[in-house]
């Protein structure tokens, strides 16, 4: 869809340097908002259309560059449709450089093709490779190739003969004489070139085929599948064609024009030829299963797919067939906000709009032109799946290689969507090889660096927006951290994990980074707590017990975040550990009352009462302990690597008997010789056994639960009962 301008003048100035220019339109088709203005030389110079005026054909557009009052920018402007950059052709122009001119003239020159390609071009000719309509890949990206070396010798001032037309692709589809015909303004071919490079197989892809075919198995469907890993360029027309004509005219000056023909057999002819332009013209010859190559919605399917991002313009049949410019080779100033949003709902295939975006270009160490996407909508069930592919597409020199290229970022950035363009991939990369290629290695490695460093920055730029992202999106870094093998890159994931703090607000956030900074000198250990909420961390025993040593924790909300932090293990040389590791370690709990508390019990009658408790709790404990550490609890319950005994409870011993998982566990009782129920229990049971029994299993079962290591504290109502009944029977 595209608006045609009939005329555009400058309708009056104001202050501020703003001009209105008033465009008077050929059409009314002015109903496709949003749309760009933009002159030839500069693109989009205005807002989208919500803010224009449309009225009668008319619209009035304000402009504040000073230049646009001028005469040669007036006639320049141009209208775009948001998503397409499309010109203002309207919809009915046809422009196509195909013409019936080229003839071959004079006698032929047979030539043999080399014994490779001979070979490669009878196994493609009888290939029964089902994706046959890979060879339009194959040629855009050879014209692509053509032009874009034509550009270069352009630009650096090397002498072009012919100057035709613009640097565009052609591709015509004639139903009636079943041919298939692509031309392009590009570099073309000397007589040497096409002996050379149509006759020979210089190709990288073309040799790995026949290399991998000599080491397999000559069965057809190894060769099939390997024509489409490989790809075979050129020859891949004879795939679809029993003939196939090249008209050629290379652009140096002074060249002659040649056609070269082939039914891919064991020869092919070279003629002098006339009517040709600079560039390449082949017309393919269609074999009768392959028809449906000049069909042209057939084609405009297959161009859409493979050839969107194309940087050159593709018509088909007089009609502009890719769309889309590649916004990811453009400079990122030049692309505004509203043409992130309709590329990434094109290539993510939503509508929503990006939450974040990332344009990055590279030339070292790698040659990379990216745009990353973070979607705005909250990941679903689907997208949390790990069976759900990367949202990335890549490509070489705008050509596509592989859409949702699973390899080029790690799969826990999966919710990333986004193209990845490199010069280095060659374009035949297969999807095996792109498993094991160094050189993909060596991408994701950079791409990753890179993401997380602007995630990282977003952090910093906008912490509110990136908590929102973290809400939505951090689940995706803990799985990064726990599945990715160097701890250096662990611990960059790391750094954009957030947390509540001991020593912060509520709604307060801090990260990894953050607390080190704040540790003091001589300082190990970074300390976490996992407690399912701020308010039973807070009043955790764990955290009472280590609060005297003003100590900063952590507080991990979310149990698989303790998993996080124990697989992490270290951050920034320092050890993650959580308080209740510390306190089962700690060598400073002597086993010993206070003797200068009065309220305590003394030395003897807490070694009295540990007695009795193992005679109570039997093989429930491994070992009772007096601890100075508790202030308003009466017992902790301490057991080596608790976090990862609680994660064992819930998975591994989840179906175990309650015995044989404390045998596991072997959790120690540290018991608080001030507290009033601790040494009332010592005085109960001498008085009253039955109670004191009672009263110690529930404070027990009370130390577990706040230790996780029971989850169903339903299961100890009936003894909280008779107990609070025998309590209540005593008042
Ligand atoms: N449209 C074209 N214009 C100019 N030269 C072309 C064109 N198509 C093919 N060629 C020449 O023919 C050669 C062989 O093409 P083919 O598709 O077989 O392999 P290739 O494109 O070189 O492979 P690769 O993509 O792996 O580099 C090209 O390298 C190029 O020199």
């Amino acid at each position: 869809m595209a608006a045609s301008i009939r005329t555009c003048y400058r309708a009056r100035s104001t202050f501020n340097s703003v001009h209105l220019l008033k465009l008077k339109l050929k059409n009314d088709s002015l109903r496709c908002v949003p749309l760009y203005v933009s002159s030839k030389r500069d693109l989009f110079v205005a807002s989208p259309a919500q803010k224009l005026n449309v009225k009668n054909g008319n619209i009035i557009l304000p402009f504040t560059s000073q230049r646009c009052t001028q005469r040669s920018f007036l006639t320049s402007i141009r209208l775009h449709t948001t998503q397409e950059g499309v010109k203002d052709e309207a919809e009915d122009d046809y422009h196509s450089i195909i013409k019936d001119t080229e003839r071959g003239k004079g006698p032929a020159d047979v030539h043999e093709f080399q014994a490779e390609t001979r070979k490669l071009l009878d196994i493609v000719a009888k290939s029964l490779y089902s994706e046959k309509e890979v060879f339009i890949r194959e040629l855009i990206s050879n014209s692509s190739d053509a032009i874009e070396k034509l550009r270069y010798y352009q630009l650096t001032g090397a002498e072009v003969g012919d100057q035709v037309g613009p640097l565009e692709i052609h591709i015509a589809t004639n139903d009636d004489k079943k041919t298939f015909t692509i031309q392009d303004t590009g570099v073309g071919l000397t007589k040497e070139e096409l002996i050379d490079n149509l006759g020979t197989i210089a190709r990288s892809g073309s040799k790995a085929f026949l290399d991998q075919l000599s080491e397999k198995a000559s069965a057809g469907d190894v060769k099939s599948n390997l024509i489409g890993q490989f790809g075979v360029g050129f020859y891949s027309t004879f795939m679809v064609g029993d003939k196939v004509d090249v008209y050629t005219k290379s652009f140096k000056p002074g060249s002659a024009a040649y056609k070269w023909s082939s039914d891919g057999s064991g020869k092919y002819e070279i003629t002098d030829a006339e009517g040709v332009d600079r560039g390449t013209k082949i017309v393919i010859h269609l074999k009768g299963d392959c028809y449906q190559f000049a069909k042209e919605e057939v084609i405009k399917e297959i161009v859409k797919k493979y050839s969107n991002f194309v940087g050159v313009p593709i018509f088909l049949n007089g009609k502009r067939a890719n769309i889309i410019q590649a916004l990811w080779t453009m400079d990122p100033k030049d692309v505004t906000p509203d043409m992130h949003e309709e590329f990434y709902r094109f290539i993510g295939n939503v509508y929503d709009k990006p939450r974040y975006h990332l344009h990055y270009k590279t030339d070292a160490p790698l040659n990379i032109r990216a745009l990353f996407y973070v979607p705005e909508y909250k990941p679903t069930m689907f997208d949390m799946s790990r069976e759900t592919e990367v949202g990335v597409s890549l490509y070489s020199r705008k050509v596509l290689i592989l859409a949702r290229a699973n390899h080029v970022l790690p799969k826990w950035l999966r919710f990333v969507k986004g193209v990845v363009d490199s010069e280095d991939i060659p374009l035949n990369l297969s999807r095996e090889l792109l498993q094991d290629s160094a050189l993909i290695r060596k991408l994701r490695q950079v791409l990753t660096t890179r993401l997380l460093k602007f995630f990282s920055e977003q952090a910093k730029k906008d912490p509110i927006n990136y908590m929102s992202f973290y809400e939505d999106y951090g689940l995706f870094f803990r799985e990064g951290i726990v599945t990715t093998g160097e701890q250096e890159v662990r611990e960059d994931i790391a750094k954009l994990l957030r947390f509540e703090s001991s020593k912060l607000e509520k709604g307060q956030f801090t990260s990894l980074e953050e607390y080190a900074q704040r540790m003091k000198a001589g300082e190990r250990n970074i300390y976490f707590l996992s407690a399912p909420s701020r308010q039973l961390a807070e009043t955790s025993p764990y955290f009472e017990a280590l609060k005297k040593r003003d100590i900063e924790v952590l507080f991990l909300y979310e149990p698989y975040d303790e998993l996080v932090l124990m697989n992490l293990g270290q951050f920034d040389r320092k050890n993650l550990k959580s308080i209740e590791n510390e306190l089962y370690e700690d060598k400073e709990n002597t086993d010993t009352v206070d003797e200068k508390d009065e309220k305590s019990l003394k030395q003897s009658e807490a070694e009295d009462l540990k007695v009795w408790l193992k005679s109570v709790l039997l093989n429930k404990v491994n070992n009772i302990k007096i601890t100075k550490r508790l202030e308003s609890h009466p017992c902790v319950i301490t057991v080596m690597e608790m976090g990862s005994a609680r994660h064992f409870l819930r998975t591994t011993l989840a179906d175990k008997s309650q015995d044989e998982r404390l045998r596991l566990l072997q959790p120690t009782l540290e018991l608080n010789p001030s507290h009033p129920l601790v040494v009332k229990l010592f005085q109960l049971k001498g008085s009253d056994p039955e109670l004191a029994t009672l009263l110690a299993e529930q404070l027990y079962d009370n130390a577990m639960i706040n230790a996780g290591l029971i989850d169903d504290p339903r299961l100890g109502m009936s003894r909280l009962q008779s107990l609070l009944e025998r309590a209540f029977a005593k008042i």
